[in-house]
Order: C-alpha cells, then structure tokens, then sequence
C-alpha cells in the first residue's frame, strides 16, 4: 500500500515512482494506492475507488471502475451506476476557461533583470522576465533546479550574485516548507496577521469561503493536519496586501478536490485583485489550470539551472514535456490532461509533431 507516494517530488519523478510501483505487480499482488494528483493517479492505476461523504463524519468507498471513467465520475460528482451524485456541481478542466477570461493590460508590465545566483555547488542563471496584472505565471522545473531560489531573490530575500536590483515590489510569499509555530487558533492568527482582508467581504467570497477556513477557525494552528494548515498557509499569504504573491507548491498536502478549488480561489483572487502570482507547482494539472505563463527550469539539477524567460502555456508546457521525454494528450469528455504511455502510438506521433502537450480538444 502507498499513501500519496507523488509528495513534493517534481512531474519525472512522480512518473518514475508511478513506473516502480507498478513494477511490484504480480499474478498474486495487489496494490493499494492514495494518489491526489491526478494525472499520476490516471498513469499508475488500472482501477479507482471513489471515496466520499463528509470529511470527519462519515466515507463510502465507490464500486471500482476503470482509471479513465473513475476520474471522470470523480471529477463530475455523479456515480451514474448508482444514481448518486456526492458533489453538487462537477469540476471542469476547460483550459479555455483560464485563457480566455483574461485580457491582460500590458501597459502595467515589469519586469525583471537577468540574474545570477550561486548556492555551495548550484549555480542559478534567470533569463530576464516581465509580467503584468492578473497574471499567473506557473514555474516547472524538476526538484533542485532552483524555483524557491528564484522566488527569494524576487521576493528579496536573498541576493543576487551581481547585485542586480529587482525592482521595488511589495511581496507575499507562501513557503513550500509550512511549520507552525503560533500559539493560538486559527481565527487568532488571522485576526492578528491579516485582520483587514479576513473580515473584507470579497476576501471572505473568493478565498475563505470556498476553501472552507469556517470549519477550523477554532482550531489550534499547531493541531492542523497538513491539509488545513496549507489551506490556511494560502488565506494567509493571499490576505497581506502585495504586488506579487509567490506561492510556493499549494498543492502539496491537499485531496484532488480542493486542488481544483484552491486553483480556482488563487485564479479568482489574482483576477479580482489586479496583482501577479508567481507560482512553483508539480501537480501538471494543477499548474496548467493556474498557468497564463510558464516559466520554464532547465539545466542540471542541484549543479547549473536556468530559469527561462516567460513563455506562452503551450510554448512552456511542450518545452517542459519535451525535456522530461512525456507526452500530454486531452480527455475529451473532461478536458483534463492525460499523460501518455511512453512509446505508445498517441506518444508516438504527438513526439513526432513537436506536440508534447496539447492546449485544447480542438488540436487533437
Ligand atoms: N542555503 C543553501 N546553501 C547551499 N545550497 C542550497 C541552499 N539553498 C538551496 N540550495 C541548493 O540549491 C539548489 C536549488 O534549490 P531550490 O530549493 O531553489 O530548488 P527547487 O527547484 O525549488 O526544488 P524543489 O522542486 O525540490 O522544491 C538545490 O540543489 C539546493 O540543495
């Protein structure tokens, strides 16, 4: 049995984890699998469960179904086989609903400068970059290639090498590594760190509600499973007033559900508030749900990386893809990104077209 064996590892190594538990499989092996990022989970398994119900009163554990119709009963809300519908509404995937909603103003562009960075033996080198209003720019790259080292020297908390100023830009900043040490309920800690934007009524329609902080507001921060306390780790970052917000891996500890929904509350909360997000996520769906913009991590891990500059989804996706030797093709019905099996023929031909990841339904 694995429990969430994808944790903080980056998209390869969640593919060559899936390969390995696979591997285990015999004539006389079953494997038990909790996965939340679900195109790891679609990779790994066969069949899926459906577990639902009310998190800390009651769980059903579904009949299983194959992998593909699994996830897509999950992510509609309906079992069709049982006439039971556990969601109200379904999730959508539409990569169309996160493009097409946003014309950027370009004429409250920065911009960064090219930088350097030196860490012991790892050695960061940032293309320049620019970014606008209500703009999401996701961050892909495999562990050690240097994405938390480039959100400090954006956020200022570490130099450059060359002493490159950044420019002046207020920044909240989400850390990947959560450790809580305030000694009091989670109503305290906000009331005392972002009192203004908790009590706001749009923050509280856009962030808190959907990504219900009303169920733990009494509870002691230092007793939040790992979930709550990223749930409250985000409400936090994103209820200090900021010009850019860097958030740093928000799926990590989170179910496949409030994935989908942190993604929409993070898209929403940019939108509306007219700021940047700057983003580091390993669950590809997931980032390519966040993304307007990617910024691409190449290079060696831990010893010489480059963070590229800012690119189109697709441009950045399929140079992302192409380094890690993966092909994406679309679930028709859910529109979710599907990764393909390595050296099959969709494989196959989307490498020999230079697609290795496909924007929308319509191109496939
Ligand atoms: N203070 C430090 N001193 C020396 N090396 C460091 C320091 N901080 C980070 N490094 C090294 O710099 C490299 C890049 O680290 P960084 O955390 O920026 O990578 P990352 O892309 O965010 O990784 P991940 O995806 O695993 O979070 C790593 O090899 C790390 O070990």
């Amino acid at each position: 049995m694995f429990d969430e064996p994808s944790s903080y590892l980056d998209v390869k190594q969640r593919l060559r984890a899936a390969e390995v538990i696979r591997s285990l499989l015999s004539a006389t092996t079953y494997i038990i699998c909790v996965e939340h990022d679900l195109s790891v989970l679609d990779y790994l398994s066969d069949f899926v469960c459906i577990l639902y119900g009310a998190p800390s009163v009651y769980g059903v554990v579904s009949l299983p179904s194959s992998v593909r119709e699994g996830i897509n009963i999950f992510l509609d809300g309906h079992i069709p086989t049982e006439n039971m519908r556990f969601r109200t509404e379904s999730l959508q995937f539409r990569l169309a609903d996160s493009a097409a909603d946003l014309i950027l103003d370009k004429s409250n562009a920065m911009s960064y400068p090219a930088m350097k960075k030196t860490q012991g033996n790892f050695k960061l080198t940032v293309e320049p970059g620019d970014f606008t209003n209500s703009e999401i720019l996701v961050m892909m790259g495999e562990n050690g290639t240097g994405k938390t080292t480039f959100c400090k020297l954006l956020a200022g908390l570490t130099p450059a090498d060359d002493g490159q100023e950044i420019p002046k830009l207020s920044v909240s900043l989400k850390p990947q590594k959560i450790a809580p040490k305030f000694p009091g309920t989670v109503r305290q800690l906000f009331f005392k760190k972002i009192r203004a934007s908790f009590l706001h009524p749009q923050f509280q329609t856009d962030v808190a509600k959907p990504l219900k902080i009303e169920d733990i507001l009494d509870n002691e921060v230092k007793t939040l499973s790992g979930g709550e306390l990223q749930r409250v780790a985000i409400v936090l970052a994103l209820g200090v007033p900021a010009d850019i917000y860097l958030i740093d891996e928000p799926s990590a500890y989170l179910d496949s559900e409030q994935r989908i929904i942190c993604s929409k509350v993070i898209r929403r909360f940019i939108l509306h508030a007219k700021k940047t997000a700057f983003v580091v996520e390993h669950d590809f769906i997931m980032a390519t749900y966040l993304a307007d913009r990617v910024i691409v991590f190449e290079g060696q891990p831990s010893l010489n990386a480059y963070a590229r500059t800012p690119e189109s989804l697709l441009t950045g996706c399929n140079k992302f893809l192409k380094n890690l030797n993966v092909t994406f093709r679309r679930d028709p019905n859910s529109f979710r990104p599907r990764i393909n099996k390595l050296d099959s023929q969709m494989d196959k031909e989307q490498k020999s077209s230079g697609n290795y990841f496909f924007l929308d339904s319509t191109d496939l």
